[in-house]
């Protein structure tokens, strides 16, 4: 007889088979494949961010206490030496009383500590003439029309970020903008975690891949794409997919190249009480149990080869369900990635829920909060939460209609949800307006 166990009590049994798989190294990713990885360390600017003294607009750069009493009505007049452009090369020292023509990004010259950016200028622009290009800027003199300080449009060297310190910390998900800061100190890899390397495998003789035609008792494959892509967005990366049909040597086979390849198995269907359950008999070292909450009901964990192995149900939403409710968060955690929190919202509409098992229905949230007459009507203060679990969602909760009904064949049905809603074993009824955690998908 299959042992019957908690949901709470398997996930933290996932959890612990999957432990052993934290301590893998670092990798380094060039910056290009870097975002969505965690960083495995503090990563620090090499050196001084800007680089350089650096003009933050188009215009003039000038000594400051030369344009200090310059207005419209008395404007300073000052002779142009040249120009500098954001292009390679130190610029000229700039001479007292002169001004030269700088772009946003030009090193500003030593002795320049100011820009007046070229509208204060008397043309408002380098190029007078709009008839003209490229812009003729042979103007040999430009007229300041107002004073700029000591400082102003001149980025300072390091006033980004100084040399040697902390631009990334440790842990950070990897979006465009961290990738922006570590190109920007010229960083071209940057230390990540490794990902977990999943293979996924689906059995059943009825199977073929979507995409080819389907003949008679034929089912197209829901499950292997649905795992790898809930591996992928859960940080891992799936190294093997393959399917099996029922013949136990042909399983065998398909199963043990899974585990030589990863660092963990990802199995779907034959697991229940069929003629034809081949993932039983293809591990001998993987526990079978039931646990308590459907859909999801039949599961194993072990081993196979030394490789850990979860064995998820066949049912295309009891494989979804048993991912997102035993897996999702172990295997996050192992990535380095936050557990997706839980949260609270109101149901829309009654229900009522078979007593012992946990049901994880599909559900719908409400843009509009789930104000509906009914759920507005009802007192809204039913724990629901199961024991140990708190939803980590806090002010008003969200209105939750539930989709479909609980068949565990209901795929098309799930694509309507957005979240689980986490119907506790010891509850059988329901009211409009109860607040109950959901599981976002
Ligand atoms: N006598 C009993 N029968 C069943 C029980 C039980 O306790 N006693 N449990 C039921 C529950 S609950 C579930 S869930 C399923 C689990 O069955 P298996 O894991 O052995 O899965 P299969 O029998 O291989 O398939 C079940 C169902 O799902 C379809 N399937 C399987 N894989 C895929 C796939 N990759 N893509 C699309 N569809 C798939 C398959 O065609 C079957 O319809 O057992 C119940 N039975
Ligand atoms: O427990 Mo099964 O996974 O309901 O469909």
């Amino acid at each position: 007889m299959a042992q019957r166990v908690d949901v709470d009590q398997h996930r933290r049994d996932v959890a612990e088979l999957l432990a052993g798989l934290a301590a893998r190294p670092a990798e380094r990713v060039a910056l290009a494949d870097a975002a969505g990885r965690v960083l495995a360390g503090d990563v620090r600017a090499p050196g001084p961010l800007p680089r350089f003294r650096n003009s933050q607009m188009d215009g003039y750069a000038v000594r400051a206490a030369d344009v200090a009493g310059a207005s419209p009505d008395a404007p300073v007049v000052l002779p142009v030496a040249g120009e500098v452009a954001a292009a390679p090369g130190d610029p000229a020292p700039l001479a007292p009383g002169t001004a030269v023509r700088i772009m946003t990004g030009a090193a500003i010259p030593e002795g320049a500590d100011a820009v007046v950016p070229v509208e204060d200028t008397g043309t408002g622009t380098f190029n007078p003439d709009p008839s003209m290009r490229p812009a003729d800027r042979s103007a040999t003199h430009v007229t300041v029309l107002r004073p700029r300080g000591t400082g102003e449009f001149v980025r300072e060297a390091g006033s980004d970020v100084a040399a040697g310190a902390v631009v990334l910390r440790s842990g950070t998900l990897l979006a465009p903008h961290h990738v922006a800061a570590a190109a920007a100190c010229g960083l071209g890899e940057l230390p990540v975690r490794a990902r977990i390397r999943v293979a996924v495998v689906s059995t059943g003789s009825e199977l073929v891949a979507p995409g080819e035609p389907a003949g008679p008792g034929q089912v197209w494959d829901a499950n292997t794409a649905a795992l790898a892509a809930a591996v992928r967005v859960a940080g891992g990366v799936v190294v093997l997919t393959d399917r099996t049909d029922d013949d136990p040597a042909g399983a065998a086979a398909v199963l043990g190249r899974a585990a030589r390849s990863a660092d963990l198995v990802l199995t779907s269907g034959g697991v229940s009480q069929g003629a034809y359950e081949v993932v039983k008999d293809a591990l001998p070292d993987v526990v079978f149990r039931s646990v308590a909450m459907q859909p999801g009901g039949p599961q194993g964990l072990g081993r196979l080869d030394g490789t850990p192995v979860l064995t998820f149900p066949g049912n295309p939403v009891s494989a979804q369900v048993s991912f997102v409710v035993l897996a999702r968060d172990a295997l996050r955690e192992l990535g380095g990635l936050p557990p997706v929190r839980r949260r609270t919202a109101r149901l829309a509409a009654g229900l009522t829920s078979p007593a012992g098992r946990r049901q994880l229905l599909r559900g719908r949230l409400l843009p509009d909060g789930g104000a509906s007459p009914r759920a507005s009507a009802a007192p809204a203060t039913t724990p629901t939460r199961a024991a140990g679990e708190h939803a980590a969602g806090v002010g008003p909760s969200a209105g939750v209609e539930i989709v479909g009904g609980p068949g565990s064949h209901l795929v098309a049905s799930m694509a309507a949800a957005d979240v689980l809603v986490d119907v506790p074993a010891d509850v059988t009824d329901l009211a409009a307006g109860a607040e109950v955690t959901v599981w976002p998908l």
